[in-house]
């Protein structure tokens, strides 16, 4: 069996982002990613700042950490990162978890494909607007969109964070080039050091406020969902919730 760089375990918690926003779940938070978004909220899984952190673990020995810390509480692990989908072996993971009954969600940015998607209950797709100085590669999104188009048993959905005007714009594009894939508009966290939390919730919900106010207003996002991240809004900028 073939090793994972884990970064972290950590749950039960629930989903708060996207198409399973109030899931309850438990996460594995695989190390390493291909972009750098300036504003990522999980950048210790790439800036060498975690390093020491990261394990490589076996499948089995994922299972038991999630068992060891969620107990019988949970049935669903979603797994994020960094991008998990660096990684072509986590299928024999993906294949023991659905052994143990336990449904999958994955996150990722669509910058790479494996064939392991097509076994992920629900797939989220969070291709990167400007404002974080990622390019995105609509080749590669096209043929990634399209494969899991023509599989009937795939879940997925595009999830794309907002933090400017610029940003705005990328997602109409977004979807307008999907009209048909599930949208999620995300309220993007530009405060990721302060630890008031009554603060950045106050900041966010207001955020989050001016975005629905621009989307109910737009007839090119009929068809969206408008979402804070629910974990922040609940627990700040804490790691592992
Ligand atoms: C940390 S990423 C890991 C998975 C994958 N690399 C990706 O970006 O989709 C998980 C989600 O958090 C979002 N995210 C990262 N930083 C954020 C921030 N500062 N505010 C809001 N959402 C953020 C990403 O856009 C992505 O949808
Ligand atoms: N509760 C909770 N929900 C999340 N949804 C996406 C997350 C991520 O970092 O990928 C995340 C996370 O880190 N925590
Ligand atoms: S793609 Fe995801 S993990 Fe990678 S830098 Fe961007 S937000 Fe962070
Ligand atoms: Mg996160």
């Amino acid at each position: 069996m073939s090793k994972i760089p884990v970064m972290e375990i950590f749950g039960p918690t629930i989903q708060g982002e996207g198409m399973v926003i109030g899931q309850k779940t438990m996460f594995v938070r695989t190390a390493g990613c291909d972009y750098s978004c300036s504003w990522c909220d999980s950048s210790f899984t790439w800036d060498g700042s975690g390093k020491k952190d990261i394990r490589m673990m076996e499948p089995m020995e994922i299972w038991q950490e999630l068992e060891r810390i969620g107990g019988n509480n949970f049935s669903f692990v979603t797994i994020s990162g960094g991008n998990p989908a660096l990684l072509t072996n986590l299928s024999e993971l993906i294949q023991l978890l659905k052994e143990k009954q336990i449904k999958t969600g994955l996150e990722t940015q669509g910058s790479k494909w494996q064939d392991w998607f097509y076994e992920i209950d629900e797939l989220t797709i969070s291709p990167k607007p400007p404002s974080s100085k990622m390019e995105t590669n609509f080749e590669i999104l096209d043929v990634i969109i399209t494969k899991l188009k023509q599989n009937e048993q795939s879940k997925f959905s595009l999830k794309v964070v907002v933090f400017d005007e610029e940003d705005y714009r990328y997602a109409q594009k977004v979807h307008s080039r999907y009209p048909d894939i599930p949208f999620f508009l995300q309220v993007g966290n530009d405060d990721l050091t302060t630890m008031d939390n009554k603060e950045l919730l106050l900041h966010l919900l207001d955020k989050y406020e001016r975005l629905i106010e621009k989307v109910i207003q737009d007839p090119t996002l009929n068809n969206v969902k408008v979402l804070p991240q629910m974990h922040t809004l609940l627990w700040g900028n804490k790691r592992g919730v």
